[in-house]
């Protein structure tokens, strides 16, 4: 069971509530005027990843606020109860156990007093076998030629891990292409199999409840082509193989359950790359790399467990983004990568925060009266600086932005990689400092301005800065370094589901658009009118009818 209290009834709110009104009087940049020592103060290793958070509307007196509210929400027991396999997705009855996919210390983990770490580590032996078989090209397809081609079929938390980290780490991949089919729009699949040979060519069909409706249609849908292209129904085995929990409905698609890469109800679809879902990764560059990828994000856990919040990265990335929400009223949190390869990772944590913090009734069962998970978005600079980064600057709302950025590139070509560094530092500078009147005037001066023309253009030029950014700095992408980002932002969004007093494992709010969806199906077969909804939803799929 997970603590349950009410962070704004704590004594840390309440000092926090009357600290506000104080620290809101100074700018960033007078808090850095005031210490010289604050990036010291304010910056935090991981092993190859720094996290500076410097550049914040904080002060010592925040931080220690801020951690008396966590300990005040008993984050501590929290931790202990999700790392002991606990019941903490209290709403669906189940532990919440992705650490121990990458617990490669292989301490016990205990499930209804049964040590799970036997089963995880057989199908991690699985996966290594079949992607050896398969990298070698020791598995050979209906005709005995080798597999080139994946198609990885998943939706959410079965797609959008894999497409994440197989970008991420592209420059780590073998020969094999990968290709991920996620959207119920046959475009989608129609596509991707108009270039690919199905004598050469494997399906996953990744599907934690192996029921959801878009894999499911998709994965017929590959199998209809592939035996239309030739394969029997003998030949299923070696070309389709399935990530999922439910070997039943595995074994009735007609998918070997040898062939079968299993996983349980404790990995939530959205923290589940590290699991069998993660088959298309291993694949894409080899279960040692994969297994590396395990290992950061084991260090990370590890990290979580057992630092001192004044040095836990996850802890403060988490109390930092309850200080925006809920004292400044931040809505959003902008992911920035400055990096190619993670040009994903904003939208797979779009996900991953937002299907697991948005929600709006705590754990007791109460409505919330305070703001709970931010709308979540992002992308890699410096595309971003030439797209939205000036709501950033000169909008009216504040965006707490986390930028991240390796310092070694994969693809040292020519000055590619100062350039895009320099920018990554000019813009939380930026950000900070932003641009006064004066400023402004001076620099329109020296242009030859004169005072009319100053006047008039001035206000529009000014930048009030003041805007909060953390920068994190990787030395390198590597499978390692991108295991324990990773894990890094999965505990973040614990920490704050923990401080809000919500549930962050279960994702009901999903189900309501999929039920509708189900009932008005059977409505848009046949010519005749359908009046069985509001006249707006009436009105629209009539219309489909007749144009279709
Ligand atoms: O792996 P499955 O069972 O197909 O589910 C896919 C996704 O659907 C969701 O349940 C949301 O619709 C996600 O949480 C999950 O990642």
């Amino acid at each position: 069971m997970l603590p349950k209290v009410n962070f704004t009834e704590t004594e840390a709110y309440k000092y926090l509530a009357d600290h506000f009104i104080d620290i809101n009087q100074k700018s960033i940049k007078d808090l850095f005027a005031e210490d010289a020592d604050r990036f010291n103060k304010f910056s935090v290793f991981f092993e190859d990843i720094l996290l500076d958070y410097s550049k914040n509307r904080i002060s010592d007196e925040t931080l220690a606020l801020l951690i008396q509210l966590a300990r005040e929400c008993k984050l501590d027991e929290a931790i202990k109860s999700m790392y002991n396999g606990d019941k903490i997705n209290e709403t669906e009855d189940r532990s919440v156990l992705h650490i121990a996919l990458r617990n490669l210390s292989n301490t016990p983990i205990l499930v209804d007093g049964k040590d799970i770490m036997l089963e995880v580590n057989a199908v991690l032996a699985k996966m290594e076998k079949f992607s050896h078989n398969i990298i070698s090209g020791e598995w050979k397809g209906y005709t005995g030629k080798a597999i080139t081609d994946v198609v990885n079929i998943g939706i959410g938390g079965s797609d959008l891990g894999p497409v994440m980290v197989t970008e991420a780490l592209k420059h780590y991949k073998n020969h094999l292409n990968i290709h991920f089919v996620s959207n119920i729009d046959g475009t989608h699949i129609a596509e991707t199999l108009a270039d690919l040979n199905a004598e050469t060519t494997l399906f996953l069909v990744a599907s934690k409840t192996f029921t959801t409706q878009e894999t499911m249609t998709n994965a017929h849908s590959a199998r209809t082509w592939f035996l239309e292209k030739g394969g029997k129904e003998s030949d299923i085995a070696k070309h389709f193989a399935a990530l999922s929990t439910n070997a039943k409905d595995v074994s009735a698609f007609g998918i070997d359950t040898e062939n079968m890469f299993e996983f349980w109800d404790w990995v939530g679809g959205r923290y589940s790359l590290w699991s069998a879902i993660g088959l298309s990764i291993s694949l894409s560059i080899g279960f040692d790399n994969f297994k590396q990828l395990l290992a950061g994000a084991h260090a990370a856990d590890n990290h979580f467990k057992t630092t001192e919040y004044e040095s836990n990265l996850p802890v403060i990335l988490g109390l930092l983004g309850v200080w925006y929400i809920n004292f400044y009223n931040a809505e959003t949190q902008v992911i920035l990568p400055y990096d190619q390869y993670l040009h994903r990772f904003a939208a797979y944590f779009q996900q991953g925060d937002m299907e697991s913090n948005g929600k709006h009734v705590d754990r007791n069962g109460n409505e919330v009266d305070y703001e709970t998970g931010p709308i979540i978005w992002g992308e890699p600079g410096t595309n971003g600086q030439h797209a939205f980064y000036q709501l950033i600057h000169q909008g009216t709302r504040i965006i707490p932005s986390d930028f991240i950025a390796p310092a070694q590139s994969l693809n040292p070509l020519g000055d590619h990689h100062p350039i895009l560094l320099s920018n990554f530092f000019a813009q939380t500078e930026a950000l900070m400092n932003g641009k006064t009147e004066e400023e402004v005037t001076a620099e329109l001066k020296k242009e030859g301005k004169s005072e009319s023309e100053i006047k008039k253009i001035a206000p529009f030029k000014v930048f009030e800065g003041n805007r909060p950014t953390n920068s994190i700095l990787l030395k390198k992408v590597t499978p390692y370094t991108l295991g324990s980002l990773v894990a890094i932002y999965e505990h973040k969004i614990f920490v704050q589901g923990i401080i809000w007093n919500i549930f962050s494992f279960d994702q009901w709010g999903v189900e309501l658009g999929k039920q509708l969806a189900k009932k008005i199906l059977p409505e848009l077969a046949g010519s005749e009118k359908v009046s069985s909804h509001d006249s707006s939803t009436n009105g629209l799929i009539n219309q489909y009818k007749s144009w279709r």
